[in-house]
């Protein structure tokens, strides 16, 4: 126990509850500083990104990308029988991978001295946690982050479909599926899913996938999910699904019945019993806990971070607000809080897209109307050399007579790697002849940002 824990009859600096990727941030960096703390996690460690979310997403679509490579290569003149991807073997590899990242986590605990309990936690009162046997754990900060779960709609027959945690249960590619919503998930599972061989229609209430993402780019994209085979029901409310022949399950009042239905519809925050009321803690109408800029809660030495709060559901920002709150409570960083503007993110669609910043129209609400666009629209080398129809769409989005770059807007090939360099010289405030004056590397797709006209 450390001196101020001991000094208060604490028995911890910080109890953590929730070992995802913001509370196992936040353990590690308040270790790091000396704080005594406990950490409790009733599931596998690594939350949802590790176990059901951006790990093994990543791994789909990585061997949704090999697959695609590979109809590619038959373009370009590579001979031979087409390989089929044996499912249940790359499950193995992919599950492996994972539990080398439980099996990480697990040492690093060890090392930092952090207690860790495979409990569920709720809150007694502002400085006490009690563990599923009932054992209370006192400490001078607590740090909700207990993440989300998928979201069902409520619907007549909802309990008919999947979510995305069920699609890491597949051992093979279903031969029909619908998916419905057109967020994130929807647009990268059903992008895997046509590539890993299944017959895809996406249902999506809106006119357009994506809400928030720049329009032409989206439009880009549906066009090349078009010419990929995935059928897109745009404007198209699910009202309810019921069962077809055998196994399979319909939309209500569409004829198309299908192997599986994923509702990709959004996720809701872990505070059920999570004692929340007793802490004094506040909700919004979501559920979703309230905090300040500061990740504090109203009830004082109660935070929370990450998807249980209503934020960017992103797995780099949980780990960045995590950190910065630790290093403000025990390093003494009295500003330390995570600036929430200008975070990078990418759906990995096929192929990818990234965006940082404001598209033209957050611009022009935000900013006045002095905003400028400029564009390259081009096939990338390896798709015009297969004589491929896919194309790319990148934009940049200035503002002022010196066209300051507040918007970064790439969808292609290797968009999802090239974004991050562009993020760090965005944040930094750089301008569209910071960018001309930069030298191109050819042949790239990148050098397009740099050439853009
Ligand atoms: C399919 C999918 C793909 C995604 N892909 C990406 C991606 O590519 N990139 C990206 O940045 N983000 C991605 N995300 C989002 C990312 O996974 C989340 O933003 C991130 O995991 C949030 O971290 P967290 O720590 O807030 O919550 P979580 O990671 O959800 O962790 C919360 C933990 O709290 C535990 N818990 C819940 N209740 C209690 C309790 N009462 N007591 C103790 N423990 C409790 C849970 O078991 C869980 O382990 C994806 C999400 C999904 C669903
Ligand atoms: N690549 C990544 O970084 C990545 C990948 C996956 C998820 N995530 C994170 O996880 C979050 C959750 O992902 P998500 O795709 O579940 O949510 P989302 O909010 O991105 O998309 C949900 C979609 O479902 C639609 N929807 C909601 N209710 C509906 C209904 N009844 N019928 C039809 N459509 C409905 C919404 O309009 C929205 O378009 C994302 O917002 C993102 O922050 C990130």
């Amino acid at each position: 126990m450390s001196a101020g824990a001991a000094r208060a009859g604490l028995d911890f600096d910080l109890v953590v509850i929730g070992g995802g990727s913001g509370g196992l941030a936040a353990a590690f960096r308040a270790a790091e500083h000396g704080a005594r703390v406990a950490l409790l996690e009733p599931a596998e460690l690594g939350g949802t990104c590790v176990n059901v979310g951006c790990v093994p997403k990543k791994a789909m679509w990585l061997a949704a990308h090999v697959s695609e490579r590979i109809e590619l290569a038959a373009q370009l003149g590579f001979d031979g029988p087409a390989p089929k991807l044996d499912w249940c073997e790359f499950v193995t590899h992919r599950q492996r991978y994972i539990a080398n990242i439980h099996a990480s986590y697990r040492r690093r605990l060890d090392a930092a001295g952090i207690v860790t309990v495979a409990s569920r936690g709720r809150l007694l009162d502002p400085r006490t946690v009690e563990c599923a046997d009932g054992v209370r754990l006192r400490a001078a900060h607590v740090v909700i982050a207990t993440g989300g779960r998928p979201r069902r709609p409520s619907i007549p027959g909802a309990e008919l479909g999947l979510v995305s945690e069920d699609f890491f249960r597949f051992t093979a590619a279903p031969g029909r599926v619908a998916i419905v919503g057109g967020g994130y998930i929807g647009v990268e599972l059903s992008g895997i899913l046509r590539a890993l061989g299944s017959e895809v229609e996406l249902f999506v209430r809106g006119p357009r996938l994506l809400q928030e993402f720049d329009d032409e780019l989206v439009e880009r994209l549906q066009e090349n999910y078009h010419q990929a085979g995935v059928v897109l029901h745009l404007g198209c409310d699910v009202r309810g699904l019921e069962r077809a022949d055998g196994d399979r399950v319909r939309a209500a009042g569409h004829d198309t019945a299908f192997d599986a239905v994923l509702f990709a519809t959004g996720r809701q925050p872990n505070t059920e019993d999570l004692g929340l009321e007793a802490a004094g803690v506040t909700t919004t109408d979501g559920g979703y806990v309230c905090v300040d800029p500061w990740q504090d809660t109203v009830a004082a030495g109660v935070h929370a971070i990450g998807d249980v709060t209503d934020r960017v559901a992103l797995t780099p920002v949980a780990i960045a607000a995590a950190r910065r709150l630790m290093d403000r409570i025990f390093a003494g960083q009295a500003d330390a809080r995570l600036d929430y503007d200008n975070v990078p993110t990418v759906v990995f669609a096929h192929p990818p897209l990234g965006t940082v910043g404001l598209t033209a129209a957050q611009a022009r609400a935000r900013l006045g109307d002095d905003v400028h666009e400029y564009h390259a629209d081009f096939r990338d080398m390896l798709h015009a050399l297969a004589d491929v129809p896919q194309r790319s769409l990148f934009k940049l989005v200035c503002v002022g007579d010196e066209r300051r770059v507040v918007g970064i807007h790439l969808l292609g090939e290797g968009a999802d790697e090239i974004l991050q360099g562009f993020a760090v010289a965005l944040k930094k405030g750089i301008t569209l002849d910071d960018l001309r004056e930069t030298v191109a590397i050819h042949p790239t797709s990148a050098e397009e940002v740099v050439l853009m006209r």
